[in-house]
């Protein structure tokens, strides 16, 4: 099929991808023009194990292209998928300037039957609301179906989580839509749930509140095994062995981030009290996560008093391992928190220290794991990257100034933590 996606960041590069590679003709579209010239020399936007490989293989087959002309996109297409940001806003209400802008050059655009599928996640009501401003704008109603089709990829594993899912949702009130959306999918073997655009939007939000809300559940859990003297890991694996409760996001620590969880869960608790609701548990949630992310802080203050003339070192910069997203990751509300106390600060991650270092903070970025710890008095694990959990303690205590380490992610190995001598702080972990 002949596929049109608008926006080339995570999902948008990935969905590009992973239709490509299943051999459909797939134009992109994104006004970044770096972003284009990148794209079209076979350089990601996006940092994913493997992706590079497979947008030039798909680039050499002629699968994909990348352009900033919609038109283009939209002339050679049937299915128009629309992959932009919708970032938060201070309200906790969602952006959707990106989803507007390109609606109306849409609007401008199409001349003959056209499905579009909204796969940025958005508002309730937003696949309604696009069908009648389209109308509005006199679009003829023959010309176009809107399709809600949300996206459940993670980061790091994005590729994959895309291509064999748990579940496509797919969100729409024509049956010719359907028929068509059928075909996309058709080499998928996922199960394909079929319903009304306010159910798909809905259960988007839904599942990332309830994966998020599991979270903070546990985080608590192991604030309260912090001060009994239970130990969380054993708490978390005995629970996650009743089917019902399951193993996956029972790990406790410094909490979620992200460019989803932190603001779909917001969006949420918005769109409830938008239809007067109060959505408590995931404000909740929420709640507890803020205050999560300030554990080291607070473990600091207590051992050090104030932290002025102290070497912090962060551990890990990304929100998550094997992905160089920043966005919303606990370590840069630590960091600020860092900053406030006047703090001297060193970073350490494998591939995100180019992106803090555009933050323009007075801290300074290592690419060296050791050098990053050398003459610190505390070592704070943000990121469970694998060259963390696998350092070498003794060279670590050997540089540091004092042996403090506050391990926000759980990782360390008890054993060789013990036989390091340094000071060890977990989240919930007995020592
Ligand atoms: N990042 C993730 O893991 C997931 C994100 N989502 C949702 O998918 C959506 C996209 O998220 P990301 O890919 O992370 O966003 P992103 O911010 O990485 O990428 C958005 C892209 O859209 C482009 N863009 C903005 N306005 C445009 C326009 N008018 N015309 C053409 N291109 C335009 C931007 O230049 C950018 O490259 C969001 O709604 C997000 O909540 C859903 C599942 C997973
Ligand atoms: O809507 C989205 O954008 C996506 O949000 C999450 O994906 P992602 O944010 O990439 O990463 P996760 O693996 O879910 O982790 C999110 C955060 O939760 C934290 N986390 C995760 C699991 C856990 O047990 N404990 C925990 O603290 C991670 O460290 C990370 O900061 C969801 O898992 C995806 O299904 C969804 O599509």
């Amino acid at each position: 099929m002949n596929i049109c996606v608008v926006g080339t960041g995570y999902v948008g590069l990935v969905t590009a991808l992973g239709f490509a590679k299943l051999g459909n003709r797939v134009i992109c579209v994104d006004k970044d023009d770096d972003k284009i010239g990148n794209l079209n020399k076979g350089i990601p936007s996006i940092y994913e194990e493997g992706i590079e490989e497979i947008l030039r293989e798909c680039l050499e087959k002629k699968r994909i292209a990348f352009t900033n002309d919609l038109s283009e996109g939209i002339n050679n297409s049937e299915i128009i998928f629309i992959a932009v940001g919708t970032p938060e806003k201070d309200d906790w209400n969602i952006d959707m300037t990106q989803v507007h802008e390109v609606v109306n050059q849409i609007s401008n655009i199409i001349s003959s039957y056209k499905i579009i599928v909204i796969k940025s996640t958005v508002p309730v009501g937003t696949q309604r609301e696009t069908k009648k401003h389209l109308r509005e704008k006199g679009v003829p109603e023959e010309n176009f179906d809107i399709v809600s089709n949300p996206e459940f990829l993670s980061e790091g594993r994005a590729l994959n989580d895309f291509l064999n899912g748990d579940r496509i949702v797919i969100g729409c009130d024509s049956s010719k839509g359907k028929i068509i959306m059928r075909k996309v999918y058709e080499h998928f073997n996922s199960e394909i749930i079929y319903t009304l655009p306010e159910t798909a939007e809905i259960i988007k939000y839904a599942s990332n509140a309830f994966l998020a809300t599991k979270i903070s559940f546990i985080n608590e859990i192991a604030n309260l095994c912090t001060k009994v003297g239970a130990n969380i890991e054993t708490v978390a694996y005995a629970m996650g062995l009743d089917k019902r409760i399951a193993p996956e996001f029972l790990r406790a620590g410094i909490g979620f981030g992200g460019s989803c969880f932190p603001k779909d869960t917001k969006a949420l608790v918005k769109i409830g009290e938008n239809h007067g609701i109060d959505l408590k548990i995931i404000r909740s949630a929420i709640r507890v996560n803020e205050k999560q992310r300030l554990i080291p802080i607070k473990i600091l203050l207590n051992k050090y008093g104030k932290l002025e003339n102290k070497t912090i070192t962060i551990l890990g910069l990304a929100f998550k391992p094997k992905t160089d997203d920043i966005r919303n990751a606990p370590s840069l509300t630590i960091i600020e928190e860092l900053i406030k106390n006047k703090a001297r600060i060193k970073c350490y991650d494998p591939i995100a220290t180019d992106k803090v270092k555009n933050m323009q903070w007075d801290i300074l970025c290592y690419k060296n794991l050791y050098d990053a710890v050398d003459k610190s008095d505390c070592a704070i694990i943000c990121t469970e990257w694998d060259e963390i959990y696998s350092m070498d303690l003794s060279i670590v205590k050997e540089r540091m100034n004092y042996p403090m380490i506050i391990d926000g992610r759980n990782i360390l190995d008890l054993e060789k933590v013990k036989e390091s001598e340094i000071e060890y702080y977990s989240i919930g972990r007995l020592n």
